[in-house]
């Protein structure tokens, strides 16, 4: 029986996807955490841990290598609330080119009966444009981005796109009328639209800021709806109080942008619909059970993805740094327990590996003395034997 521990609210669907071989619980020998926003930059993670996987997309609340370290196979759900994102950002497009949120202060705060009168004479205050003929730039065209992209040609946008490390898989999904610029200050420049969709990371931090906000076109509108910190938000309201910008919608608030005419601030929903959290949880559910019964490293964000078939009665995973012999010292090891190897696949990402032996057989007592003297490998961070169902 595996203990799955959850964080932030799972959708009932993902849970209910669990087998009766997987309970659900606030146990402190979990051997998966599934979670969602939950910061575990701090946690300190039990020795039973074995997977934490994230209903979502961004994993910058998961200190990766400290879980990498501890042996800890970390996943997220790619492309499960993507739509969700998609149709966010687009409302407000609309709302923003057609004044909609001055518009609604404008009618609420008038204490007369009859309104019209006056609504007739100063509705022309609330013209707006249509996103027709104009130019939007998206910054990351991945999951999110290409979907934006997309949508943003269907209603008769000219859309460019900036991202340098496109996957082929993302590359299939965007429409050929999509312009690809070779730089952010090139997709940017001349853009009415400018919509951020990368992950957060060391790269990504600031990534807009005081120069690609001066290179915009006056008066674009800009949105970020990936992370804090990605748009620099002081120099996007230094931008918006020169008129530069004429409006920033944002999922992310913090005080510096609070309060602020022409920013608007939702709070971290671009994911939250039904249908999103349900892909997410369910995703997510499956991962885990894939990941504990079988080893199975797809959308692994920490381990090199991989997908062997488990045709034989135990598999041994192994995973540990990218080092020389490491394969060899594996084979050794079993080997000198006259363990028999069906099949071994091994593969990398950046300084670490993994290692999937299958074998016939492999009693109790010979598996536990190979799972030590494995460990007792410097570069070894763990190692499992999983039995086929
Ligand atoms: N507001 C929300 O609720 C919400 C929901 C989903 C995702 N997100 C955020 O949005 C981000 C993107 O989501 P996604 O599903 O599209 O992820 P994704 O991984 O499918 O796509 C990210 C894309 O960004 C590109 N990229 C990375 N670094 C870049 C850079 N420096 N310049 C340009 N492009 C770069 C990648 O090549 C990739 O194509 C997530 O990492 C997450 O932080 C937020
Ligand atoms: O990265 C994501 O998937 C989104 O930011 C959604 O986060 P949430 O699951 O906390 O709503």
């Amino acid at each position: 029986m595996y203990q799955v521990k959850t964080f932030n609210a799972i959708a009932k669907s993902g849970l209910e996807t669990f087998s009766d071989d997987f309970k659900i619980n606030q146990s402190d020998d979990p051997d998966a955490y599934l979670i969602r926003s939950v910061n575990l930059l701090q946690e300190k993670f039990p020795e039973s841990l074995k997977t934490i996987v994230r209903c979502g997309v961004g994993y910058n609340n998961v200190p990766l290598d400290k879980a990498t370290e501890q042996g800890i196979a970390v996943f997220n759900t790619p492309g499960s609330n993507a739509n969700a994102v998609k149709e966010l950002v687009i409302s407000l497009m609309i709302a923003t080119a057609r004044n909609l949120f001055a518009a609604n202060q404008y009618s609420n705060i008038h204490s007369e009966a009859d309104i019209s009168q006056r609504t007739e004479k100063d509705k022309t205050k609330f013209n707006g444009t249509e996103l027709a003929g104009k130019r939007l730039a998206v910054i990351g065209l991945g999951n999110v981005g290409s979907r934006v992209a997309n949508a943003a040609l269907a209603l008769g946008m000219k859309v460019i796109g900036y991202d340098p490390f496109l996957s082929s898989n993302a590359a299939w999904r965007i429409d050929n009328q999509v312009k690809r610029a070779n730089s952010i200050r090139r997709a940017v420049k001349n853009a009415d639209f400018v919509t951020v969709h990368v992950p957060k990371n060391q790269d990504t931090i600031g990534l807009i800021s005081t120069t690609e906000l001066t290179a915009m076109k006056d008066q674009a509108v800009l949105f970020n709806y990936s992370r804090i910190g990605i748009v620099d938000n002081k120099a996007v309201l230094k931008a918006i109080q020169e008129g530069k910008i004429s409006h920033y919608c944002t999922d992310f608030g913090e005080p510096i942008i609070a309060d602020q005419k022409n920013i608007t601030i939702t709070p971290h929903i671009g994911g939250s619909t039904l249908e999103a959290e349900s892909n997410g949880a369910v995703q997510g559910a499956d991962t885990v059970m894939n990941y504990l019964e079988s080893g199975d490293t797809t959308n692994s964000v920490n381990l090199p993805n991989m997908k062997v078939p488990f045709e034989a009665p135990y598999r041994v995973t192994v995973i540990h740094k990218n080092v020389p012999n490491m394969v060899g010292q594996i084979a050794t090891k079993m080997a000198d327990r006259e363990i028999n190897i069906e099949n071994m696949s091994n593969a990398a990402k950046g300084s670490t590996a993994y290692t999937v032996v299958d074998v016939n057989s492999i009693d109790g007592e010979n598996g536990q003395n190979l799972i030590r003297s494995l460990n007792k490998i410097p570069e070894v961070h763990r190692v499992r034997i999983i039995e086929h169902q």
